[in-house]
């Protein structure tokens, strides 16, 4: 098939390389000259495990291009939106502006049949916006919501191999056509026995709210168990595991630690709260508040607990902060929680120096205040 990607950046330049190696003819799309001349050279943009390796190998079939003109969605039969949806500055909620002004450009290059499928991370009502929107300027468009679950750090795997697939699709022959469509574009791992619901826009919206909130709130339960591990004696590690063997909770997302961090779940349950609230519920999510809390506290207490351990005061204690990004195996520093400790630790007069095998440029843009180094070497 042909098909467009709007946006290639962590989600889309992914995306767009995996179902170039599914077989399709793919061209993605990206306002960022930068990104589009590297991935032009076969070079990812960021760093994600076989990423370039992948990118390499399918460039070289000629499957692939990238392309900074939306007028080279032309002729593509599937298009995907995968453009990012931010934090609103000075609010919770999501900034749509990306989404909707990739959607208008895109309305002038669409064909007759043609689908588009946002896959960015949407408040719940935008899929119903979007498709009012469509049906006014083409009246046989289609338009799915196909919400994406993947891992930084695991990306390619979770996009060629995910838990399952979700298509929000209207009613009657459009979703009809429409799941028919997604699915000759994923008819691989299809094949492979990938599981695969068809809903409506709503509930495939929510599906990805709920996710990332489930997954917060998993990982706040386990700090607020740490916090109470703290004063009572007990080992929130053990803790943890003797939970996880209840096959009803499961081990994982129970690591105590610094915090959720990212570009994803802390917007991500910010934005479900602000929608919530906009359609008159918000009752019904206050708990994600508490989630939200306990996760910034962390970074609070991980400050103290250094203070504490080099005798109560930061004062020229040199202190290095092993990893800028917000997990292994990305470079990604979106709210990371290493970054945050780290100017934190450092406004307390601690001397302190950070350092990453891949993070370092994109922590340097975010917090140039810092120091950072390549390697160890000289740091104590
Ligand atoms: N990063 C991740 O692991 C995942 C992200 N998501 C969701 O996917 C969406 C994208 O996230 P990321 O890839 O992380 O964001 P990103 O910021 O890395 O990439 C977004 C890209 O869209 C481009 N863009 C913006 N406006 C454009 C336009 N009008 N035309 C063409 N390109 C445009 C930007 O230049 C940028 O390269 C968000 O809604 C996010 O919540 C969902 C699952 C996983
Ligand atoms: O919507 C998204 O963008 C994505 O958000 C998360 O993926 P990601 O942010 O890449 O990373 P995770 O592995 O979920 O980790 C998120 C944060 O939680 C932290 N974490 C994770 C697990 C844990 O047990 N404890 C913990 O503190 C990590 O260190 C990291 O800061 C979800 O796991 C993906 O399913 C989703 O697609």
């Amino acid at each position: 098939m042909r098909i467009s990607v709007i946006g290639c950046g962590y989600l889309g330049a992914v995306h767009a390389v995996c179902l170039a190696k599914l077989g399709h003819d793919v061209i993605g799309i990206d306002i960022d000259l930068r990104k589009v001349g590297d991935l032009q050279a076969a070079r990812a943009p960021f760093f994600e495990p076989g990423l370039s390796e992948l990118l390499d190998e399918v460039l070289m079939t000629g499957r692939l291009k990238f392309s900074p003109s939306m007028a080279d969605a032309k002729g593509s039969d599937v298009h995907f939106l995968c453009v990012g949806t931010p934090q609103r500055k000075g609010d919770y909620a999501a900034d749509m502006r990306h989404v909707d002004s990739a959607f208008v450009s895109l309305l002038d290059f669409l064909e007759p049949g043609n689908l588009i499928v946002g896959k960015s991370t949407v408040p719940v009502g935008t899929a119903v916006r979007l498709a009012d929107q469509l049906s006014r300027r083409y009246p046989d468009g289609l338009l799915a919501w196909n919400p994406e679950f993947l891992r930084e750090g695991l990306a390619i795997q979770d996009t060629l191999s995910p838990d399952r697939f979700v298509y929000g699709i209207p009613e009657g022959e459009d979703g009809t056509r429409a799941a028919q469509l997604l699915d000759a574009v994923y008819a691989t791992p299809l094949a492979a026995g990938v599981p695969r619901l068809c809903t409506n826009y709503a509930t495939a919206e929510l599906v990805k709210a709920a996710a990332n909130s489930f997954l917060a709130t998993k990982i706040s339960y386990i700090n607020a168990m740490a916090e109470v591990c703290e004063v009572t004696g007990a080992d929130v590690t053990l803790l943890a595991d003797a939970l996880g063997f209840d096959e009803r909770i499961g081990r994982k997302f129970l690591n105590a630690g610094v915090g959720f961090g990212g570009g994803c779940l802390p917007k991500d349950i910010r934005a479900f709260m602000a929608r919530v609230g906009e359609l008159g519920a918000d009752q019904a999510l206050t708990f994600l508040r508490e989630v939200d809390d306990i996760n910034v506290r962390r970074r609070f207490r991980t400050v103290e607990l250094t203070r504490t351990l080099v005798g109560n005061s930061l004062l020229g204690k040199r202190i290095t902060v092993l990893g800028a990004a917000f997990k292994p195996d990305s470079d990604d520093v979106r709210d990371s929680p290493a970054l945050s400790i780290a100017a934190q630790l450092q406004l307390q007069g601690a001397e302190v120096t950070v350092t990453d095998p891949e993070a370092i440029d994109g922590a340097r843009r975010r917090f140039p205040e810092l120091v950072y180094e390549e390697d160890l070497t000289g740091s104590s």
